[in-house]
């Protein structure tokens, strides 16, 4: 049984965060570990209040994990603020396992879930450490300050990254004005880089499509998968947890975790060298 572990937020509605992390997990059949990092109150509507949770219990839940489990595989999302993620990185920097950051900066109902003054903190202390990090488009500008506009844009934002010592860097494409397809780019350090398309669903059911996405791909990767392989069927998960979204809530209802189990022979995901 591979165990693998994320330090994120708690989604109280259940499809972002970490209940969208452990119920992936599960589906991919890794045991699944957490460091919560702050509570959410929140629901397919918004986020109606952020509970930070004390830097040293933060510290002393991945204590707990580290002192009895071997851990194959990490990820990180909600964050929050600087001295979650300086502590944070100080404790992952003495492991040697891959970790994915998924630099969650603000939820789809435009609140904040990372402070403005832990930018700083997540670029030089926690994303040198990262063997994948996965930016959407704001976050990749955000991040980076730049503008995204062309391809030419986003291979200057994934050089940004790769310098930091990041080894891979995947722009999510789920924001880009492109009609019909969800693009996902991927450059390598070794100067490596593909493009990931599958048929955008019109939807507006996509709350925790981050976190899903992050989290199949630390399953897969904890489960020994290589980085490409591990990168294209995290694709396929979320993109049928897309296709086969859940209507609850009055809001952007969740994906369905359950969708990868049953139809991953039916998908496809076309890949470009780029
Ligand atoms: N409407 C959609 N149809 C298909 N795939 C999508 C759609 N929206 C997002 N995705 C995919 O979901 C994943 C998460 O992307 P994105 O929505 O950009 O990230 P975030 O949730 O961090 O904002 C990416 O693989 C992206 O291509
Ligand atoms: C606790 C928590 N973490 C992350 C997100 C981002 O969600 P998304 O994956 O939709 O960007 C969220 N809304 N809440």
């Amino acid at each position: 049984m591979h165990i693998v572990t994320t330090i994120a937020g708690s989604d109280s509605g259940g499809g972002a965060g970490i209940q969208a992390d452990l119920k992936t997990f599960q589906e991919l059949e890794v045991f699944g570990t957490s460091v919560i990092t702050a509570l959410t109150a929140q629901n397919t509507t918004g986020v109606t209040g952020v509970f930070p949770i004390d830097i040293s219990f933060v510290e002393k839940q991945f204590q707990a994990l580290v002192e009895d489990f071997p851990i194959a595989a990490m990820k990180t999302g909600m964050l929050y603020s600087s001295g979650i993620i300086q502590a944070i990185a100080r404790m992952i920097g003495e492991l040697n396992i891959p970790l994915i950051v998924d630099p969650v900066m603000i939820a789809k109902g435009g609140e904040s879930l990372l402070q403005q003054e832990a930018i700083e903190a997540l670029c030089s202390s926690l994303l040198p450490l990262a063997t994948i990090v996965t930016p959407n488009i704001p976050e990749a500008e955000a991040l980076t300050g730049r503008t995204i506009r062309h391809f030419e844009d986003m291979k200057q934002v994934a050089q940004s990254f790769l310098q930091l010592g990041v080894q891979c860097v995947i722009v999510k494409g789920g924001h880009l004005a492109e009609p019909l397809y969800a693009i996902d780019y991927v450059f390598f350090k070794n100067g490596q880089s593909f493009s990931m398309q599958s048929p955008r669903i019109q939807t507006k059911n996509t709350h925790g499509t981050g976190c899903t996405f992050s989290a199949a791909l630390t399953a897969f990767l904890g489960r020994g998968l290589a980085m490409e392989e591990a990168i294209i069927e995290a694709k396929k998960f979320i993109q049928l947890a897309i296709m086969h979204d859940l209507a609850i809530g009055n809001g952007h209802g969740p994906t369905n975790h359950f969708a990868y189990q049953q139809h991953k022979e039916a998908c496809e995901v076309i890949i470009h060298e780029t």
